[in-house]
């Protein structure tokens, strides 16, 4: 190879001695090298491979060579003034020669200069006719043939190349300036790829010294790059990933969300040893999704420890066990809520879950939990309405000894630290008193708590995710609630449709929830009739999902054959409606007494608050609300 790294790839060696001529005469160090079509392509890539930086290559080759060398091409063709030029000739030639006043055509051959030399001709008045060859047609018609020749014009000369039958043949040939301009146009490329080599020379070290491993992986799902931070992250070689299936070196890491969806997405990946968090980012021209960048750091639990981890959470009960496949819907408001709560998993704001009871919101919150990065920690659920104020404070901040009567000696961890590294679910948020609301306020500013009866900040790493089935800017309006604690919890929103408002969420539910019951009672599932799932649909369902699950396993314990009718779920509602009426006498009194009374009655009943929630229809959490807005009342009552 010269030093001169420009290459010609000539079509014939006629083309090749002028060619050579040329660049000597222009004093060019230009290697030329001779190609038949077969293997100009192999030709190429030998000029590239022995260091060219741009090749020229006669026009029909070019196509193919283009796509398979990874160096500039430029294509070397007659130009529209070589045409022009060659017409021109023959138009002289035929005027000299008393032909241009019979008006015979001029015959054209060469796929590659037809359109323009139609043109041209039409400009300069020579009538044309187009030729597969010089064999055929009407040879004997036609003033003169015109034809495309792989060649460098060696003169300016306006005369036959040769005649066929007595019809003088002109050729058509690359100029001298078009050889010229060739050259001009690929030291220009050679110039402009310098400068983006550099760029992205510039942008591999950096993309090499950053402290996060980076991994590419194309549509196909194959790995393109991987940095040297992610080859020692994963102690493996660039030979020994670039080309393999993603999945082969991170089992655990979903790629569809992202490369289906363009979702960036958070997963916890590992390879054997070591566990990893790994961020994973769409890449995207023009809108459309051509693979993804992953991210890798080291996770915060080492993957021999997770076991040991995942064991000890098991035991200590605060282990979010649904994920977001979990929740059945076809709604397309729901589907995109789901789309969005994928979303805020991936970041550390806190998130405010609103809807009615029933309607998932916990499933939600787990789902985010063990979507996100902190989905090895702890999920911490409490809910804010069950426990009395004072009760509530220590749970959740813990109190340092002898905080008060009856505190253990060493003190106790509240909720808040034990959810650290993971994430805390505040269900009934609404249901908060004003000054708890104040000590929240200063967890979610500030991520720091303090002990009751203690005077050390501790800092806590917790996710937090509220719930209400509460209007809260009703509740500011009523001054209930706190404005900027609102503010605060409301950044990252997700609201919950009651299950009246998506009965296309029936059918799918009622299957759902009917194979996993009857898995759970050891019963055969269930065939809901279209009578069967129309009574349902129109029903109004006030304890959404958690009631219709009620419902369905009524009609699996009462059931004696497995086919459901429209009838078989009325009367599963009645028998709801009997024992509300029937066994159980209705008190007089305010519709709030009477819940009251019937509460306290099926809990003194069923001795539990899990048996009591299945027959009234209702969570736990509304009972545990109902009897302490109840006493609340009757405390403020007293009080008066
Ligand atoms: N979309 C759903 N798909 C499947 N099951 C669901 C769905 N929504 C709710 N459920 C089921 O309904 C029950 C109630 O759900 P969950 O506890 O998450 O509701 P919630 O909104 O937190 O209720 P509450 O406010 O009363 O505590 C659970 O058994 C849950 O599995």
């Amino acid at each position: 190879m010269q030093t001169n790294k420009i290459a010609l790839i000539a079509p014939n060696k006629d083309f090749t001695l002028r060619a050579v001529d040329l660049f000597s005469e222009w004093g060019e160090k230009i290697h030329v090298a001779v190609a038949s079509r077969e293997d100009s392509i192999a030709i190429a890539q030998q000029l590239s491979e022995r260091g060219a930086d741009a090749l020229i290559c006669y026009a029909s080759f070019n196509e193919t060579i283009k796509t398979t060398v990874n160096i500039p091409t430029v294509s070397l063709r007659p130009s529209m003034l070589d045409i022009l030029r060659s017409l021109q000739g023959v138009k002289e030639w035929l005027v000299k020669n008393g032909k241009w006043v019979t008006q015979q055509p001029v015959g054209l051959i060469g796929d590659a200069i037809i359109a323009e030399a139609t043109v041209v001709a039409d400009i300069l008045g020579i009538k044309t006719t187009v030729l597969s060859d010089i064999q055929a047609g009407e040879l004997a018609v036609l003033a003169a043939v015109v034809r495309e020749v792989a060649d460098i014009a060696n003169s300016q000369g306006s005369e036959p190349t040769s005649t066929v039958n007595d019809i003088p043949c002109f050729s058509i040939t690359v100029g001298h300036e078009t050889v010229f301009e060739s050259v001009r146009r690929a030291r220009e490329l050679v110039l402009a790829g310098r400068v983006e080599r550099v760029k992205l020379e510039q942008f591999k070290a950096v993309m090499e010294f950053t402290g996060e491993g980076i991994v590419a992986v194309d549509s196909q799902r194959r790995i393109t790059y991987i940095n040297h931070t992610a080859e020692k992250l994963l102690n493996k070689s660039k030979v020994q990933v670039i080309g393999c299936l993603a999945a082969t070196i991170f089992p655990d890491a979903n790629l569809d969300d992202t490369l289906r969806y363009g979702q960036t997405r958070i997963a916890e990946v590992s390879d054997g040893d070591q566990g990893f968090t790994c961020r994973i980012v769409p890449m995207l021209i023009s809108g459309q999704t051509v693979g993804a960048v992953l991210t890798i750091t080291e996770a915060p639990f080492a993957a021999k420890d997770k076991d040991r981890a995942s064991r000890a959470l098991a035991e200590s009960g605060y282990k979010a066990t649904y994920n977001f496949e979990d929740f059945i819907t076809a709604n397309t408001f729901m589907k995109e809520t789901l789309e969005a709560a994928k979303s805020y998993a991936c970041v550390d704001s806190t998130i405010l879950i609103n809807g009615d009871t029933g309607t998932g919101k916990e499933i939600i919150a787990q789902s985010i939990h063990n979507y996100s990065p902190r989905c090895r920690g702890p999920f911490v659920a409490v809910n804010c309405a069950a426990l009395p104020e004072s009760l509530l404070e220590s749970e959740l901040f813990g109190y340092e000894s002898g905080a008060f009567t009856g505190a253990r000696k060493n003190g106790k961890k509240g909720l808040f630290e034990q959810a650290d590294k993971g994430t805390i679910f505040l269900d009934e948020i609404g249901e908060v008193s004003l000054g708890m609301q104040a000590r929240l306020l200063r967890v979610l500013q500030q991520r720091e708590i303090m002990r009751v009866g203690g005077d050390k900040v501790i800092p806590v790493d917790v996710g937090i995710i509220a719930a209400t089935h509460r209007n809260l800017p009703d509740l500011i309006e009523k001054g209930v609630f706190r404005r900027d604690l609102y503010y605060r919890l409301s950044i990252l929103q997700l609201r919950l449709l009651p299950l009246s408002a998506r009965p296309e969420d029936i059918p799918l539910l009622v299957e759902n929830i009917a194979k996993k019951l009857s898995a759970k009672l050891f019963k055969q599932s269930l065939q809901f009739s279209a009578g069967a799932i129309e009574v349902l649909r129109r029903y109004q369902w006030p304890g959404n999902v958690r009631e219709l699950a009620g419902v369905i396993e009524r009609l699996i314990i009462l059931k004696k054959d497995t086919n459901v009718t429209g009838d078989d779920v009325k009367k599963v509602f009645d028998v709801k409606s009997c024992q509300a009426d029937g066994v159980r006498t209705v008190p007089n009194g305010t519709m709030e007494e009477i819940e009251y009374a019937i509460i306290m009655q099926v809990l003194k009943e069923t001795g539990s608050h899990e048996k009591a929630a299945k027959i009234l229809g209702i969570s736990t959490t509304t009972i545990w609300r109902k009897i302490k807005l109840f006493q609340n009342e009757r405390n403020d009552f007293n009080l008066k």
